[in-house]
């Protein structure tokens, strides 16, 4: 049976006479990642308040796990939303708690101990990237670094449910890019994601089930989907795009999360908090694993078009597209490179010059440049896009050293990504999938 099921659901707000959602049928299965896509107005937040309860349909019946909505007793409204995970706009950080406060307090109100407090909260901030920021309250944040305390603090109950309603808006791609990595990471722990978005090239490149509204009624649902419909937006190249998708390689969502995985049952045994510490770890593991994920690699290779990884030549393992964004544009590196080739070459007039001891010079010159923690913030600052490393020096420095620190595997040519090519003026289709790589179903 569905997680979640929606059969015949309306809402109509008051003093309203269009109806906000007219006869929606939707069925979400545990596990599932689900992009909400339509134009403003066609519904999306309003699918997703029907889903946390914050607004109750006109018609219809809506069931979550074991939960039938429409039945649902006021009392039991808080209960039931702290089983689901939401990401939305305008349920705001608390403004005086610290980053530390503000997740913890997702655990203190369900009545977790200090103690598990204190162990947990430092492994979800870790995992989002946020270690060396617990002090900072939330003013002091970047919007990005804001929406991932947002994500941090609503999956630290390890939800079964996460409900997402634009996470991403008003970040820059890069910083997206970073958001994007933590929720696909969530869902291949099994935590079924849904997620409202205007971004074309995340929905593009994840290839994720999309679901499209217009005017309040679901238009598409289309599994490994792409952002555009060429129903609605009729236009040769969507169409084009939309056709390739589908006749392309469907990439199954989920991927085992790999030496850690818990049974449903082993999990079901556990403590709240010992099963949250699970999935933390999980979701850290899953990050940090270099486990082949071929959405998010696809979506930090178009978020870098046209860009090297920060670490490397190309985006190729995943692990080096962990960079929470930062890249190096291919100007940047042509300058890096002639820089380079401007330190082997005085050498070498001074080994004509001044005999062997420049040759030595030159060797640790490459030496270098090559060391991937090496590379000066100042390459890194001016890459064209917004540069993390001016704004988070401390997540950055504490980036390279996590990056230092994780074993990279030899170069597969097999698990490489192609160069990225130039972006195109016109709307770009979605890329080609890559070759396919082993892939699992989430279990939960
Ligand atoms: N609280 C409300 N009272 C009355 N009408 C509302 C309310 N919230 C939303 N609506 C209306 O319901 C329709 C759907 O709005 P909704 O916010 O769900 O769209 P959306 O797809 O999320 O849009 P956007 O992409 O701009 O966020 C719109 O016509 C909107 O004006």
């Amino acid at each position: 049976m569905a997680l979640i099921s929606m059969d015949h659901v309306n809402k109509i707000y008051p003093n309203s006479t269009r109806p906000a959602l007219a006869d929606i049928d939707l069925h979400i299965d545990r596990g599932d990642f689900v992009f909400l896509v339509g134009a403003s107005g066609s519904g999306k937040t309003s699918l997703l308040r029907l889903l946390l309860r914050e607004e109750e349909a006109t018609g219809g019946d809506i069931r979550v796990g074991g939960y039938d909505l429409r039945r649902m007793a006021g009392k039991q409204v808080p209960q039931y939303r702290r089983s689901i995970g939401f990401v939305f706009q305008d349920y705001k950080l608390l403004p005086n708690k610290t980053v530390w406060e503000n997740v913890a307090f997702a655990l203190e109100v369900i009545g977790t101990s200090r103690s598990a407090v204190r162990s947990l909260v430092p492994k979800v901030l870790k995992t989002v990237g946020l270690e060396g920021k617990e002090k900072k309250k939330p003013n002091e944040l970047s919007g990005g670094e804001q929406q991932r305390v947002t994500i941090a603090r609503a999956y630290v109950n390890h939800p079964q449910i996460l409900l997402a309603d634009e996470p991403t808006g008003n970040l820059d791609p890069t910083t997206s890019l970073g958001i994007m990595e933590v929720l696909d990471a969530i869902n291949r722990t099994g935590t079924t994601v849904v997620m409202a978005t205007h971004n074309e090239e995340i929905v593009n490149s994840m290839r994720k089930r999309v679901v499209e509204l217009h005017a309040g009624h679901i238009v598409r649902d289309q599994a490994a989907g792409v952002y555009d419909s060429a129903l609605y937006f009729p236009d040769g190249q969507v169409a084009a795009n939309a056709h390739e998708a589908i006749s392309g390689e469907a990439t199954s969502a989920g991927t085992s999360v790999g030496r850690h995985s818990v049974s449903a049952e082993q999990l079901g045994k556990l403590e709240r908090v010992d099963r949250a510490r699970i999935v933390v770890d999980q979701v850290d593991e899953a990050l940090r694993s270099g486990a082949p994920d071929e959405g998010i690699a696809r979506l930090a290779q178009s978020v870098h078009a046209g860009k090297t990884g920060r670490y490397g030549e190309a985006f190729a393992p995943l692990e080096e597209t962990l960079t929470w964004g930062t890249g190096l544009s291919l100007e940047d590196m042509e300058a890096k490179e002639a820089d380079d080739d401007g330190q082997d070459a005085a050498p070498d007039e001074a080994v004509a010059a001044a005999g062997a001891e420049a040759a030595v010079t030159t060797g640790d010159s490459e030496g270098d440049t090559s060391d991937e923690t090496q590379i000066p913030d100042s390459d890194a600052s001016v890459t064209g896009t917004p540069s993390r490393d001016e704004a988070e020096p401390d997540a950055q420095s504490a980036e390279a050293a996590r990056t230092a620190s994780i074993p990279r595997p030899p170069a597969d040519p097999t698990q490489a990504m192609p160069p990225a090519p130039p972006k195109p003026p016109t709307r770009p289709g979605p890329p080609r999938p890559p070759a396919s790589q082993p892939s699992t179903s989430a279990q939960e």
